[in-house]
């Protein structure tokens, strides 16, 4: 179930490019078990919402049910799955294009939860061959699919490259739940 031939490379954490330096402050917050975050309550959850989303499209050349693999899924995103919250602080640079905000990368994990916390332009996805800016709005998520979802989707759903760049006036604060 795990890979299509030719695929995997897709499934690589992207290198970063070191050749620009640096520019934000990342801050750990904390550490959880998946039962205790709201947004993973087996109830009302995204793990529950991700296995809704994927067991009909999951192949079975395995021979494995829908059942089964819906509990596979479950298994994956279990009680036992860790969750971390950090936050991303960027001040503002003189030289916005010398530096990188965040390298390109995809997210080696399930899904990421992001919150533009003070609406500042600076998170870029890739599409297309090209970087576009994600605009924040007011109040609102953006879920990132990460490798691991891609990876137990065998890529119905795909990861997503994306960077952070910076801004010459404005700082810009981005919360993390992953
Ligand atoms: O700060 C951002 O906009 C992106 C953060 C991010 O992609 C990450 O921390 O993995
Ligand atoms: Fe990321």
């Amino acid at each position: 179930m795990w890979f299509f031939p030719g695929k995997i490379s897709n499934f690589t954490f992207l290198q970063n490019n070191l050749s620009c330096k640096p520019w934000n402050r990342p801050k750990f917050l904390g550490q959880n078990k998946v039962r205790d975050s709201r947004f993973l309550q087996p109830s009302h959850g995204r793990e529950k919402e991700v296995v809704a989303a994927t067991s009909g499209d999951l192949t079975s050349e395995n021979g494995e049910s829908p059942a089964d693999q819906t509990k596979e899924i479950e298994e994956i995103f279990g009680d036992d799955m860790m969750q971390s919250m950090r936050m991303n602080y960027y001040p503002p640079c003189p030289q916005p294009n010398q530096v990188t905000g965040l390298t390109p990368h995809s997210d080696a994990v399930g899904l990421t939860i992001l919150l533009q916390v003070n609406e500042v332009d600076g998170l870029q996805i890739k599409k297309n061959g090209k970087w576009v800016f994600v605009k924040p709005l007011l109040n609102a998520f953006i879920f990132n699919v990460g490798d691991v979802l891609e990876i137990i989707t065998n890529g119905t759903y795909q990861s997503i490259e994306h960077r952070a760049v910076v801004n010459l006036e404005k700082e810009r604060l981005q919360s993390i739940e992953a």
